[in-house]
Formats: structure tokens, C-alpha cells, sequence
């Protein structure tokens, strides 16, 4: 909004832009607040969640001496008499008289009395059955509790749940984990210019943001159903407020791409106004992206539901994605707020004044350093498309080459980007 414009009452009273970060912060406060609800869910459906509790072992770990290797689990110096055999999965007899063995597979409990295990390959048997070898000095059995005691706490509540997490917790005794789910989100396109199939012609362009936005909402874990994707919808106000009533029904965020200005069909302002939403943020101190916003209303269960006003500007609603879409949904989902990793620039990026700028970059991984993209208008997909994020150059500076500055990454999957 420039301020030349001639004041109306409106933009009299319109709260000055957040500071990105200030911006961040608070979104992420917000989402903490209304954290999604818990509950405790069988293990294998727990990949994409969030622990709602720490993590915590069931038993030592391991239960029991487990053998390390093959071999002999053996009784004073030996030679000794074989009394039997030890698989992994039961319970073993204890080893009562000196030089006296069992058979021991790996995996198996050491039976109580044994004072060594030694290696098949370095024990040899005599025609008369008896075992003979020198144990290892170093123990070849894991003791209960070498890698935790039982009740120890190994993941604080709030950790992602992963394939790794979910091996741990099984490895712990569990059968559910108490998890926050996966947020719901909902997306909005409006805009009568966009087309939805063939080339740009006559005035009108290709919506850019229906077919993308979903496939990043899922990278930042939220379940997008194919029919939470809605538009265009119609550019009347009446249009506009019957479908983020629909979509607020179902989603914990719904996030709308274009109308975020004061233009003549912009109507997500007065739409939010006659759904009674209060704004968490409007408008941000960062270029591209100013006009981004989030919204908060209360749903029909008392739960607070969620509107992130993507700008129309296809870079710039990924901008807004990455600066409030993130932290926001990292709060709801209990989870710490993202840490962003820090990049050296490769080349200069200029600064934005007094606003944050948000400069697409290609990280160079094996020099370590991050090189600016060309083609970064915010009207734009193209810069967007070889980059791994945007780096943060603050208001007020420039970045010099050498300059190590935070990167917001985009959430891509491993492999992707990866030449
Ligand atoms: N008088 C002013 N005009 C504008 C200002 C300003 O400060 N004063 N800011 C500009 C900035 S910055 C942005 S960003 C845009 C944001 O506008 P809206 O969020 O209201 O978006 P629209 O007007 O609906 O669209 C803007 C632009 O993006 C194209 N668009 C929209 N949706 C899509 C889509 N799904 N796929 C591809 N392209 C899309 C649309 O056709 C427009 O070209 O406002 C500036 N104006
Ligand atoms: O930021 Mo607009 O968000 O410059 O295109």
C-alpha cells in the first residue's frame, strides 16, 4: 500500500507491518497455544506426528545380558563340558558348576553363572567334546541398561516422529505412542484471471499456487485432501465467504493465495471481517511477500482454526509459506520452534531497506556457500524452482560475499536439488 495514497479511515487505523522475525515469534506463540489435540495412537500410525509426551523405555535397554556374538557362554577357565544350548528368545538355565558351557547364539540371554562368553571361531573342541579357547578380555554381551535404564527419558514431548523415532519406541516395549496429529490444511485460490488447464492467452495466466501449495503444505507434514483445494472462487465477496466457511469445517489452516491487497476484487480482508477473525499478523516488514497476513478464528468445537493469507504474487506466496505457514504449523504441532541454519553467500545480495529481504539462493554443498538465483521476481516461479531456500538478509543491510546469514530452507525431500 503506498503512502501516498490519500488516507481513509481504514488505512489510518492500519497496524504498521511486523518485523519478520517479530512476525515468526508470534505466529509460532499462537499455534503453541492452540497445539493440536493429543492422543494415543497405534505405532505404525504414528510416522508425521508429534510426541505429545517424551519418550521413555519400557525395561532397561537392553532387558536382559544379551550375547553379542556366537559362541559359548562358559563357566570358570575350562576346558569345559557343554551342558546345552542358549537361542535368543528364551529364558537359559543358570550355569551352576565351574567349567561347564552352553551353546550361545547372538541375541540370546547370557544364563546367570557365566563368567564369559567366547567366539565360536576362537574356541575348538576336542574328540572328546570338551570346549577350550580364551575368552576376550573386553565383555561380549551388552549389560541391561547400556544403552538406557527403564522409565529413562529419550526424546523430550514435542520431538517429530520418523522412521527412527518410531524403531526407538518399539525397541522401547511400545505398542501406541500419545501423538499430536498431523494438521489439516485447506487452500483457497482466488482470482477469476487464472486459468486451470493450457497456456497463458488473453489476459489470463495459469494458477500457479492450486497445483504447488498443497505438495509444500505436505512437506511441512499437513494432510491436504484433493478435495480441500477450492478455486478459483469466484471474485464476489458472498463467493468468498461461503468457501472459507466450507473449508474452515474441516481444516486447522486454511491458507488462501491472491486478495490480500485493497484492489477492486480483493476481498479477504472484508471476508475475515464477516467470519469474525482477529489478525495474529498483518502485513510483514519483508520483501517480496509485504502483504502476507494470518488470521485466527474460533471453530464450532472452541478450537482456535487458522488463515494464512498467501499473497497472489506466486513468489511471494511461497515467501509467506516459509515465513509464517512454518512456525505456524511447527505451534500447532508441539513442536520447538525451526531453528534456521546459517549459509555463507557466495555473491552479494542487496538489502531492502528498512524490510527483511528474503533472496532465493542455491546452496553450493561441497564448497559450503550459498550463490543467489537469477530470475527472483516476486511475480515469478522460476528462480524458485533451482533453489534450496531464501536467505535472510536483515532490514537495514546487504550481504557481502563471505557473510554467514540464517537461510529459511524450503522443505524439500532428500534427493530433491541434490546436483
Ligand atoms: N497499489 C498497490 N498494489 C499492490 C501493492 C501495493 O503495495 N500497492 N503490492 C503488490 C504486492 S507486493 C503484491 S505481493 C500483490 C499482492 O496482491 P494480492 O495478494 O491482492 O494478489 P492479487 O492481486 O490477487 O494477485 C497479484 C498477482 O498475482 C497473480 N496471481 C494471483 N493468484 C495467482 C495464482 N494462483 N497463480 C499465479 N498467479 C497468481 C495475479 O494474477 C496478479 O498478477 O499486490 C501488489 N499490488
Ligand atoms: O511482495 Mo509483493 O509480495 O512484492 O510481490
Amino acid at each position: 500500500m503506498s503512502t501516498e495514497t490519500a488516507p481513509t479511515a481504514d488505512r489510518v487505523t492500519a497496524p504498521p507491518p511486523a518485523g519478520w522475525e517479530e512476525a515468526r515469534s508470534r505466529v509460532y506463540a499462537v499455534g503453541l497455544a492452540a497445539a493440536l489435540p493429543a492422543a494415543a495412537r497405534p505405532l505404525v500410525d504414528t510416522d508425521g506426528s508429534t510426541l505429545a509426551e517424551p519418550l521413555t523405555t519400557r525395561t532397561d535397554l537392553p532387558a536382559f545380558p544379551t550375547s553379542s556374538v556366537d559362541g559359548w557362554a562358559v563357566r570358570g577357565s575350562g576346558p569345559w563340558r557343554v551342558v546345552g544350548r542358549v537361542l535368543a528368545g528364551s529364558t537359559p538355565a543358570p550355569l551352576t558348576e565351574d567349567d561347564t558351557t552352553v551353546e550361545i547364539a547372538t541375541g540370546a540371554m547370557v544364563p546367570e553363572g557365566a563368567t564369559a562368553v567366547l567366539r565360536v571361531e576362537e574356541s575348538a573342541a576336542s574328540t572328546t567334546g570338551l570346549i577350550s579357547g580364551t575368552p576376550r578380555k573386553t565383555p561380549e554381551w551388552r549389560n541391561p541398561g547400556e544403552e538406557a535404564y527403564a522409565d529413562e527419558e529419550l526424546l523430550p514431548a514435542g520431538t517429530p516422529v520418523d522412521p527412527a523415532v518410531i524403531g526407538l519406541a518399539a525397541a522401547c516395549g511400545h505398542d501406541t505412542l500419545r501423538v499430536r496429529r498431523a494438521p489439516r490444511a485447506a487452500l483457497l485460490v482466488f482470482g477469476d484471471e487464472l486459468l486451470t488447464a493450457g497456456p497463458p492467452a488473453a489476459g489470463r495466466i495459469r494458477d500457479a499456487l492450486g497445483p504447488a501449495v498443497p505438495a509444500w503444505l505436505r512437506r511441512y507434514g499437513c494432510q491436504v485432501r484433493p478435495s480441500d483445494v477450492v478455486g478459483p472462487v469466484a471474485d464476489t465477496l458472498p463467493a468468498h465467504v461461503a468457501a472459507l466457511r466450507s473449508a474452515l469445517g474441516h481444516a486447522d489452516l486454511v491458507c488462501t493465495t491472491g486478495g490480500t491487497m485493497n484492489g477492486p476484487v480483493d476481498h479477504l480482508h472484508p471476508t475475515l471481517e464477516a467470519l469474525g477473525a482477529d489478525y495474529v499478523v498483518n502485513t510483514v516488514a519483508v520483501r517480496p511477500g509485504f502483504p502476507m497476513l494470518l488470521a485466527r478464528l474460533t471453530g464450532p468445537d472452541g478450537r482456535a482454526r487458522f488463515v494464512a493469507g498467501l499473497p497472489g504474487n506466486p513468489q511471494s506466496a511461497i515467501v509467506a509459506l516459509v515465513s509464517l505457514v512454518a512456525p505456524l504449523l511447527a505451534g500447532l504441532q508441539g513442536r520447538s520452534m525451526p531453528v534456521l541454519p546459517q549459509v555463507t553467500l557466495a555473491e552479494a545480495v542487496p538489502g531492502r531497506g528498512d524490510h527483511t529481504h528474503l533472496a532465493l539462493v542455491r546452496l553450493d554443498r561441497s564448497a559450503g556457500v550459498a550463490f543467489p538465483v537469477r530470475h527472483v521476481g516476486s511475480a515469478m516461479l522460476r528462480g524458485l524452482a533451482g533453489a534450496d531456500g531464501f536467505a535472510v538478509i536483515r532490514p537495514g543491510t546487504s550481504g557481502e560475499p563471505g557473510d554467514r546469514v540464517p537461510i529459511v530452507p524450503l522443505p524439500l525431500f532428500p534427493g530433491e536439488r541434490a546436483s
